[in-house]
């Protein structure tokens, strides 16, 4: 059985149809790419994944097998799926130590406080914001720390699986490499992940699997090399289709 499966998942906003009718199944252990030109429907359909900020208006989203579709994103959240967000997202007027907390403690509420602390300590040693800086506030961080630091919080929580939503987006070449580097240990600590982004050159040397949305709908999916040779994603992408050979 897939850890994550989706099945024929829709969001309207109106007439739009954001998300339609998406299906996927994710294994546990996999990094699971997802791309598409801008406005295709990702970020909704990681919306709607995650109850946050809403459910899909129709289909089915299992995390081991157990529906979660219409929980509350805490429930979803405490069930072991967490996310990261487009935009850096961190609680700016707290300390890099005090935001990686909120996300170890989350849903936890009988672990002992020095456990919570430890967690939170690691994570943010993992993505490599050290013990030196965990007093600074998140707020005054480098773009590239304040992705680390929403990578912290979520990998403090804990999640089976873990969605990132274009964490390159906004990095310089050597941050988007250290962050290739940092996305892979994350899958080596054995949570799954289903990743976003629009440099295909990171989705390609991170994913296993790699689908690419359209108008909301999927266009391609499968092993990534073949899935961005399909005519249809070059012309998703570019516009146009490749001269005939
Ligand atoms: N809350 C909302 N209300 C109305 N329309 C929305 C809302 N959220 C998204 N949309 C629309 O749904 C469509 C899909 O948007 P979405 O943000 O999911 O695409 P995306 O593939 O993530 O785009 P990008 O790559 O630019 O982030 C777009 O046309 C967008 O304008």
């Amino acid at each position: 059985m897939a850890l994550l499966e989706v099945e024929d998942v829709s969001k309207a906003f109106g007439s739009l149809k954001a998300v339609d009718g998406v299906s996927f199944k994710v294994e546990a252990g996999e990094i699971f790419g997802v791309a598409g030109p801008n406005g295709s429907g990702k970020s909704t359909l990681f919306n709607v994944i995650t109850g946050i900020p809403f459910g899909p208006d129709r289909g089915r989203v299992k995390l081991g097998g157990v529906e979660i579709q219409g929980k509350s994103g805490n429930e979803i959240a405490r069930l072991g799926l967490a996310r990261t967000f487009q935009r850096e997202t961190s609680f700016d007027g707290l300390t890099v130590f005090e935001n990686a907390l909120m996300g170890a403690g989350y849903g936890k509420p009988g672990r002992a406080e020095s456990e919570v602390r430890e967690r939170a300590a690691e994570a943010l040693e993992f993505v490599g914001l050290t013990s030196v800086g965990f007093g600074r506030l998140a707020g005054e961080l480098s773009v590239f720390d304040r992705k680390c630091l929403m990578l912290a919080t979520a990998i403090a929580m804990e999640p089976r699986v873990l969605l990132l939503d274009e964490p390159a987006s906004s990095l310089t070449k050597p941050e988007i490499e250290t962050s290739i580097g940092l996305i892979r240990r994350t899958a080596e600590r054995g949570i799954t992940i289903v990743l976003i982004e629009h440099v295909l050159t990171f989705l390609m040397s991170l994913s296993q699997h790699l689908m690419v949305l359209n108008q909301g709908r999927v266009l391609a999916a499968g092993e990534p090399k073949t899935v961005i040779a399909d005519e249809r994603v070059v012309e998703a992408y570019l516009g146009t289709r490749r001269p005939a050979a």
